[in-house]
């Protein structure tokens, strides 16, 4: 909320039934939240509808009550007992309270665009927000990592909800933030989180599986993620899209039909952003690719070649948003590892490197060990676990993903939540067995323990692939979060077996 503030539902761009006036003096979706002149969004949840809230926040003083027709025949009892009360029904309360949410902060970054897709979308944001600042631009990137750059602020989730997003992008603007990189998670883009956000350009990284626990089918996790191009982003918008993956040629598709020009990035000929070649070493790669006939190269820093597609990718959207493409690309020699994507966490004595990613679906960890092959001249060792309380389906597939990429896989404990971290590891084993790697792979529950064995295992010129945790600080084991941190944990395990600093 913003201290002191007030404002009417005609500045918020609402209509009450009847006509009826209300002065709101902050938002919320919690009806734990609610004070006196407060307006309680009253939303269509996953477990119970909010609608069944609206008489306590009645009795606490809300002004106003936005929701849908349900949650008003949920409350129609008690609404009748406070007629000075604004009611404002919204076929779609969620897309209603995002407009809000934007008038009520009033102020976000001059450019803003989000980027979208199963994996590498804080990847993407980062390097969108990196180059900004290196043509010396004020800028954040939003999502996973929290809020980074020129302003910073934690955040609980990717795309947060729109009363904290906005509370966010107001202060990243008054802190003189002109730039904002942001992620579209599925779930923001379905639940319309991002829709009061002005977007100039969005981005499509690719399209694997994931979430399933909260998206019915694979059409309806595609379906949210259209979202981003057919409803978010202006008609004078421009997509960026990846068009190597099959889904982005889809992307194109209702891209175009919305109007939208299009920066299209990828191998395939063509490409607006076309690469051409990569060249691995141990410790980055160089990359060259066309741009309008130019041909460009640059060497980075950065592990994997997934990255430079991400660079690319990040670099159309900088372009996308107004930035001139030659100083956009003289930029990327400049670009760093993004916190827990393929990062170098130790190096062992004989030269072994352990890196930790965030890859934790089925497609990750095997394009994260794919990415990390041609820089490892010896054995490739992979940590792998699955997280307890998502989607199941992908447990398996992420320990077959493991071995046929892998030499030799660990598989441990990876927030098992609720459940039972045993039953877990035992289905990401099931997948390890369908691919033929029994042999190849062990079961050790304990992270650290895990980390140890596989930092122990590393001879001259292998290399160790943490997967799972990325940039986290915690295992969260039922309700409790123990501190734990793949990458501190990996140079305590060479300090321990090396001796020294790792
Ligand atoms: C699954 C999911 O996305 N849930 C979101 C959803 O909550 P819900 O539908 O489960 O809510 P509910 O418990 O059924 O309650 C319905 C409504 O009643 C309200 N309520 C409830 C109880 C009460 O006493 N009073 C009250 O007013 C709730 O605030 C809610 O608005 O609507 C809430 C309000 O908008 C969100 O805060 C909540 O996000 C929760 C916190 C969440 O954990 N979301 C995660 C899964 C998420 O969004 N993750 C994505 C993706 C990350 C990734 O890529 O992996 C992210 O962007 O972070
Ligand atoms: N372009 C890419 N293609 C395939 N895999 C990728 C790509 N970029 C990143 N990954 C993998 O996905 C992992 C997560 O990357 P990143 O955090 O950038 O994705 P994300 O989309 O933000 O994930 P989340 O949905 O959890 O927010 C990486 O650690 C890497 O293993
Ligand atoms: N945003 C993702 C992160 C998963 C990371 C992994 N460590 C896990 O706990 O499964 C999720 O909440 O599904
Ligand atoms: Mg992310």
């Amino acid at each position: 909320m913003v201290a002191g503030q007030t404002k009417s539902l005609t500045e918020l761009g609402l209509t009450a039934q009847g006509g009826k006036r209300a002065q709101i003096t902050g938002l919320t979706v919690d009806s734990r939240e609610v004070a006196e002149g407060v307006l309680f969004a009253a939303l269509p949840g996953t477990r119970v509808h909010g609608g069944e809230f609206i008489q306590y926040a009645l009795r606490m003083g809300a002004a106003a009550i936005l929701t849908d027709s349900r949650g008003a025949r949920l409350a129609a009892d008690d609404l009748a007992l406070y007629d000075n009360v604004a009611l404002i029904v919204a076929e779609d309360p969620r897309q209603t309270l995002a407009y809000t949410a934007a008038l009520w902060f009033g102020a976000q970054p001059e450019v803003m665009v989000a980027v979208t897709g199963t994996n590498g979308k804080t990847s993407v944001a980062s390097f969108c927000r990196q180059i900004w600042m290196e043509l010396g631009l004020e800028a954040v990137n939003i999502g996973t990592t929290g809020v980074e750059g020129a302003f910073e602020a934690p955040l609980a989730h990717t795309t947060p909800e729109p009363i904290t997003l906005h509370r966010v992008l107001a202060e990243a603007e008054a802190a003189g933030v002109t730039h904002a990189a942001m992620e579209a998670s599925s779930h923001g883009l379905e639940q319309r989180r991002l829709d009061g956000v002005h977007l100039r350009a969005a981005g499509f990284t690719n399209f694997s599986q994931d979430h399933l626990d909260y998206h019915a089918t694979f059409d309806e996790y595609f379906a949210a993620k259209a979202g981003l191009f057919d409803r978010v982003l202006p008609e004078d918008g421009v997509a960026v899209l990846n068009v190597d993956d099959p889904r982005g040629q889809a992307m194109a598709e209702i891209a175009s039909a919305r109007g939208q020009d299009l920066i299209t990035v990828g191998r395939r000929e063509g490409s607006d952003l076309h690469m051409l070649a990569q060249r691995f070493d141990p410790t980055g790669q160089e990359l060259r690719f066309d741009w309008q006939g130019r041909i460009h190269q640059a060497r980075m820093p950065l592990i994997g070649g997934f990255q430079a597609e991400n660079v690319l990718l990040a670099a159309g959207l900088a372009i996308a948003a107004g930035a001139d493409a030659e100083r956009v690309f003289e930029t990327l020699p400049h670009m760093k590892t993004v916190r827990g994507r393929m990062q170098l966490a130790a190096t062992r004595a004989n030269g072994a490197a352990v890196f930790v990613d965030f890859a934790h679906t089925p497609d990750a960890v095997s394009t994260a060990l794919k990415a990390l092959r041609p820089h490892v001249m010896g054995r490739l060792i992979a940590i792998v676990g699955a997280g307890g309380d998502r989607d199941a389906a992908k447990r398996p597939l992420m320990g077959k993903a493991a071995v046929e990429n892998a030499d030799l896989v660990i598989v441990t404990d990876d927030n098992p939540r609720s459940e039972d971290p045993a039953t877990i590891r035992a289905a990401v084993m099931a997948g390890v067995a369908t691919a033929g790697g029994a042999d190849s792979a062990t079961e050790v529950g304990d992270r650290a323990e895990a980390i140890l064995r596989g930092v122990d295992m590393l001879g001259p010129g292998d290399a160790l692939l943490i997967c799972g945790k990325g940039h986290e600080s915690g295992q969260i084991v039922g309700d409790d979060v123990f501190p734990f941190d793949d990458s501190e944990q990996a140079s305590v395990a060479v300090s321990a077996l090396d001796g020294g600093l790792a």
